[in-house]
Order: structure tokens, then sequence, then C-alpha cells
């Protein structure tokens, strides 16, 4: 049975023509509650209100003008009354969840391309490397961190795909961000590569759908989604999917994602069956909406991975649309969260637009490298790059273990670049594969899929795949052609020394990129990393460079950009700078311009 047909054979078993309230897949076949009062209470989500018969409180939303007053608010005392508690008769109970009498949907943590490709080492994160980390938050009523999963009341589905996800204990940034975002706040959190920043925005999505009571879609045919997750590449969105998939087994959450290269028919056919969290790459979801195909009039949370280059140039004028002119809530009533390892000031002044009294999270050496990846510079002439590249390989199969090859990512420029390069390490007994924007989606898929299972142990890539993957036992990050902006970089090295393990990242450089020399000196320093002397010279003679000058040699790579004096201004101890400042979302409507702090501290102070 479909999905879709198990909705309509769950909400009429015997049969019967009439159209009763809509029930979502994880609650059904439960015992019946109260009928609800009125046409507003054909709730689409809400297992807490399960555990309290509370069905009142998405009313607002039907009525017309007055969409979106008060509605947030209302999210919130219906989640903190409702029947959420653990070992309660909440959401915990949800024996009758869509997933038992159906076939659709698929054990995640049975596939087998998320084995590790060679020795099958433990995901046991090392949490010793992150004991010292520095953490530093602005913004007002800052929620405390938790200390462990069990402090943080996801309900029991989730908990159990916590433990399948080998998760013992929660990182900082997920420590940090989950109670903020469960608070209903909104969030704008930089923490380092590889420290579990997806599922630190996956679970208050699904706790929070779990525990929601949403209206019933009011359109056939066109998908509602209560949750957004905008990333920008292909390959990350379909891996934020394949995490929400894990994190949400069970629990009746559904997650569709929906990016461009891949038939769109598709993807049409599984948003008809019933999304509550959608993944989307921004062009593929301006054209579903474009379509008429996805409304985002329900939208109760916004995700932005790799928040900084959703806004950058690239990306801005289409996540403006999505997310200003659209049907989307506005700040304030939907809750929005922005989520990056880097997080440049201008971006975070753009990125403010799109949040309402948010709070603002540092964690670990932000905009910086992990310390857990050893960094070499090596100063290497252009036409002596493909012999020193080499050099590396033959060193590193000399020190494979089991005769396995250790898994080498090679970032070049250009896409011809990758071509050129990806075929004379062939010519040369060097397996590789390469991706880049111009192979087309089944080919980047393939080439992903032959990288991460040790097939070809070799990947060049361009930019497309800097940010975000999640690839295990990536040894060795090699900048062949060094990007042109530091934060690049610190993404590209990210790709290795994840999740608590060590990694190595080499880079070559000459005299074109004499512009990087300071930044990236600079963050070498930060990272504890040795500089090579010749670096520090061509650092001393070079202006601060790496694309945006935005550094400082402060112990963060990026702060709150509210605690600066020029964004500061007419505001003795707050951030405001003249903007609302009242608390909270204003007097029943909202404004885009508000950060709505009123007054803006740091545990860091
Ligand atoms: N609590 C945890 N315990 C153990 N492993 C975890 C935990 N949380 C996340 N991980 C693992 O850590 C790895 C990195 O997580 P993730 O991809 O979310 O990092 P990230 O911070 O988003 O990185 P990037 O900045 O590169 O996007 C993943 O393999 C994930 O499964």
């Amino acid at each position: 049975m479909s999905w879709a047909d198990s909705v309509s054979a769950a909400e009429n078993p015997a049969g019967a023509t009439a159209k009763s309230a809509y029930v979502p897949p994880h609650l059904r076949n439960r015992p019946s509650t109260n009928p609800p009062a009125g046409p507003a209470q054909v709730s689409y989500a809400g297992a807490a209100a399960l555990g309290n018969n509370d069905h009142s409180g998405y009313g607002v939303p039907n009525v017309v003008g007055s969409r979106w007053s008060g509605q947030r608010n209302e999210y919130q005392s219906s989640y903190s009354g409702g029947g959420g508690g653990r070992g309660g008769g909440g959401w915990n109970g949800r024996s009758g969840g869509w997933d038992r009498g159906s076939d659709r949907e698929v054990n995640p943590f049975t596939d087998e391309d998320n084995e590790p490709v060679s020795e099958q080492e433990s995901s046991a994160i090392n949490f010793d490397a992150y004991e010292d980390i520095p953490v530093e938050t602005s913004g007002d009523n800052v929620p405390p961190p938790v200390n462990t999963f069990a402090d943080i009341d996801l309900g029991e589905a989730v908990n159990e795909n916590i433990r399948r996800c080998k998760y013992v204990k929660p990182t900082p940034v997920q420590r940090h961000t989950i109670p903020i975002s469960l608070a209903g706040r909104d969030l704008m959190a930089c923490a380092q590569t590889g420290s579990g920043k997806t599922a630190a925005f996956c679970f208050p999505i699904i706790g929070g759908i779990m525990r929601g009571q949403f209206l019933r879609p009011p359109r056939p045919r066109v998908a509602f989604p209560l949750a957004l997750i905008l990333s920008p590449t292909r390959e990350l969105s379909c891996q934020i999917h394949d995490e929400a998939k894990k994190f949400s087994y069970q629990t009746g959450v559904k997650v569709v994602v929906a990016y461009g290269g891949a038939p769109i028919n598709q993807q049409l056919r599984e948003l008809e069956r019933g999304v509550h969290i959608l993944v989307a790459t921004p062009g593929r979801l301006v054209d579903l909406l474009e379509r008429a195909r996805v409304s985002l009039q329900m939208i109760k949370y916004l995700a932005l991975d790799e928040a900084d280059r959703m806004l950058d140039m690239g990306f801005e004028p289409q996540i403006r649309k999505i997310v200003q002119q659209m049907d989307m809530p506005p700040p304030g009533v939907r809750q929005t969260m922005l989520f990056s390892a880097t997080f440049p000031k201008e971006i975070q002044k753009l990125a403010s637009d799109f949040l309402s009294n948010y709070i603002f999270l540092a964690v670990g050496r932000v905009g910086s490298s992990t310390d857990l990846i050893v960094q070499r510079v090596e100063y290497v002439q252009e036409t002596d790059k493909r012999s020193h590249l080499m050099d590396l390989l033959h060193a590193q199969r000399e020190n494979s273990v089991h005769g396995k090859q250790a898994l080498t990512l090679v970032f070049v420029e250009t896409k011809k670049g990758a071509d050129a390069l990806e075929h004379w390490l062939c010519m040369n007994g060097f397996p590789a594969t390469a991706i880049h924007g111009d192979r087309t989606q089944q080919e980047r898929e393939y080439a992903l899929r032959s990288f991460k299972t040790g097939n070809t142990p070799i990947l060049v890539a361009t930019d497309v795949a800097a940010r975000g993957l999640d690839i295990p036992h990536v040894a060795h990050v090699v900048n062949f052609d060094l990007p042109n902006d530091i934060d690049d970089y610190v993404h590209r090295i990210g790709r290795t020394g994840r999740a608590g393990k060590t990694g190595l990242a080499t880079a070559f450089f000459n005299e074109n990129n004499s512009s990087l020399a300071r930044s990236l000196s600079d963050l070498m320093q930060e990272a504890n990393q040795e500089v090579p002397a010749w670096l520090s010279r061509f650092a001393a003679r070079s202006t601060y460079g790496g694309g945006k000058n935005r550094r400082g040699g402060a112990r963060f790579g990026a702060r709150d950009f509210r605690r600066d004096s020029s964004y500061n201004r007419g505001a003795t101890d707050c951030y405001g700078g003249g903007a609302n400042m009242s608390s909270g979302y204003a007097s029943g409507g909202y404004n885009n311009t508000s950060y709505g702090a009123a007054c803006v501290t740091s545990a860091w102070d």
C-alpha cells in the first residue's frame, strides 16, 4: 500500500464516503480523541495533541487577513504544554505509526552505501577533541545547553534513531543549538566543519513536527511542507535527506528531497504522496513553486544549511524569492535556523532580514578550521603540480593499510582542470574519478558513490564538493589549486577531520595565490599549525586577502555582527542599531527589519 493510500485508508477505514478530519499517519490506529470543535481544528500533524487533546493551537492561520498573528506563540505554548512528556501518554507511545502498517518506509539504517569503505570503525566521535571548545552566544534569554540526549525530550522514536546512529552524546553544537531550537528561537549558528550541524537542525524540526498541531493541507495536488531545509548543492541535499530519513524513521514524519538534474516528475509524485520536511536546492524549489506544485504557506521551520553560501551573490536572489516573495510565513511566525562553519559579517547582515529576535551561536574557532586537521602548505609552481601530486599519492600508497588506499579528495579550480587531472591520474595508474558542474547528475552521483565505496579512491572535484559532504574515511584533502576565498579553503579541508577524527590537508601554493597568503597564514596560526617561513614572508608582503576582509586576529573568525560598533549605532548596551527593539513578536504583527533583541548578552563576555 502506498503512503498516500495508507493516508486515505486510515482516514476512512470503513470505506465511508464522508470526509473525516485529517489524521497524520503517525497518529492513526490510536484510541479516538475528542473530536475537534471547528474547521480550524482539522490538524495536519500534532502528536502532542494526542496527549492533551488540545486541538486549538492552529486555528488562527485559517482566518484570511490575520493568518500570521500569534501563531508562533501558540505553537510555543502548545509545545511546552503538549503531551510530549517522557513516558507519558503523548507521542512516546506512538505504536500505531503509519509505517507499521505500511511497506513504504524503507529502513534507512540498512543502506549499504553508508557502510564505511575500509576498516569497520565505530562511528564513536572523539569527544575529547571537543572538551575545551570555546562557545559564544549572544541574544536575549539564551536557553542553557544540555549534556546528554536524555536531557532533551525528542521522544522515544527519535531517541531510538539516535541510538541506531550510534550517537552516544550530543556534539557541542548539538548541546547548544537543540535547546535553543526547541524553545522556538531563531538561530544563526556557526560551528566547525564535521561537528554535527545536520542533526542539530534536524532533531528539533522532527521533534517539533511530531508535537505540533498543524492545519490540514488546503489543496490537493499541492505539497504543503511544514519544514523547508535549503542547501546549495544537489549532493548535499541528498545527504541531508538521507540523514533526516534516519532521524525520522518510524516517527511518521515524511521527508522528501527535490533537486535539479533529476527527473522532476518523480519528485512531483513523491511530493504528492505527502511531505512534512522538504529538503531542496533553491533552483528546483523555485521551479516547483512557479508550477504551483509546492506551497510554503504552512512552513513552520526554515533551515538554511551552508547559510553564508546560500546568501552570497550566487544564491541570494533565489533565496529572497523563496523566503520573502512567495507565500512563506514571515520571521517571527516561522522559526528560522541558519547554519554554517563560516559566517562573514556582510552575510550576517543580509541574513538578519530572515530572522526574528535571534540567538547567535559560535562553537569552536568559527570560520577557522578544526585542530583535528593537520594543514600543510607547499610551495609548488604550476608546472610541477602534477608530479608533486604524484609523489604524495605514491607516499600514501606505501602507507596504505591492507592494500586499501586512503580516500583522497583533490580540489581544482575549473571543470576542465578536473577532467584533465582525472584523465592524467587514471593514465598514470591512480584510479580517479571527478565531480563538477558540467557532469550530468547521474555521473556526479556515480562518481561520489565510487569514491565513497573506495572503488575509486581519488576524487578530483571543483567547489561543488567543497561544502557539507560527509564522506567517511577521507584521509587527505589536496588543494591542487587554492581557492580565492579563505572560507572556501575552510570548507574544502573540512571534508577530512570530521566527527572527532583526524585528517590531513595539503595545499599547493605559488605566486598566483599571493592574495590568500595572509588569511591562510592567520588561519593556520589560529589552528595551531606550523606556518612555513616563506608563507609568513608572503603574508607580510600582502594586504589582507582571501576575498573578504573579515578576519582580524580575533579568537573567533566569526562574531555576531550585532556586536560591531558600526552596527550598534545609537544603542548603549544593545545591538539594536535602531531597529525594532521591543521584545519578541511585536504587537500581533511582524517586522522584517526587526532584530528584536532588547539586549543582547554574550556568554563569552
Ligand atoms: N552526536 C554525535 N555523535 C557521533 N557522531 C555524530 C554526532 N552528530 C553527528 N555525528 C556525525 O558527525 C559527522 C559530521 O556531521 P555533519 O555532516 O552534520 O557535520 P557538519 O557540521 O554539518 O559539517 P559541514 O560543516 O562540513 O557541513 C556525520 O558523520 C555525523 O553522522
